[in-house]
């Protein structure tokens, strides 16, 4: 089984007064567009599969700084997803978020990055198990959930079928 992670920067975004901009102040997520490999096209946070010896952390910082280029600390664990291909387990993703990072983000060959609303996440170019478990994690809370997929590698050419979610979870291990 693949072992993965995902990590989601978050900024406060307010707004300038002098512009006269009369938008809430909100939350933005930072996604990437992937540009290659599994979920190309689609939207979603910066991650990938473990390297040999490295921590899922470990893991969460340095695909953030390959893809977007952002050095980001104090990760929290906000979730652990389970995606399953025709009954057997595939892959096993340790989400993260933090509001803790230096540097911008800059776009490299695996991803495109752009600061998008929490609102206004595109959830019809993403995954689509996204929609389901995303909105809990951009709002502070802690999701465990299994997604199962159907019809053959590779994973993101397969059909959603079911799922099973919780909310709410805590990590024991701190992985
Ligand atoms: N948001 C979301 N991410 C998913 C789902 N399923 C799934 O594998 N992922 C994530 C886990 C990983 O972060 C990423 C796939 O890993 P990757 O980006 O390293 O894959 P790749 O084939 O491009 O690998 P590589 O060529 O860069 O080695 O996709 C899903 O249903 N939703």
């Amino acid at each position: 089984m693949i072992e993965a992670t995902l990590c989601f920067p978050l900024r406060e975004w307010t707004p300038d007064e002098r512009t006269g901009d009369d938008r809430e102040r909100t939350d933005e997520v930072l996604l990437i567009e992937k540009r290659r490999g599994l979920g190309e096209g689609w939207y979603n946070g910066p991650g990938g599969k473990l390297e040999n010896g490295e921590t899922p952390r470990e893991c969460a910082v340095r695909e953030t700084r390959e893809e977007v280029g952002l050095a980001v600390r104090n990760l929290e664990k906000a979730g652990e997803l389970t995606f399953t291909l025709d009954g057997d387990r595939h892959t096993f993703c340790h989400v993260y978020r933090t509001r803790s990072f230096d540097g911008e983000p800059t776009p490299s060959d695996e991803a495109r990055p752009e600061w998008v609303p929490i609102d206004e996440v595109p959830y019809d170019r993403m995954w689509e198990d996204d929609r389901l478990w995303l909105p809990a994690v951009l709002e502070g809370d802690t999701v465990a959930g299994e997604f199962r997929f159907e019809g053959g590698e590779p994973l993101d050419e397969a059909d959603f079928a079911d799922h099973d979610l919780e909310r709410d979870v805590s990590f024991e291990d701190r992985s």
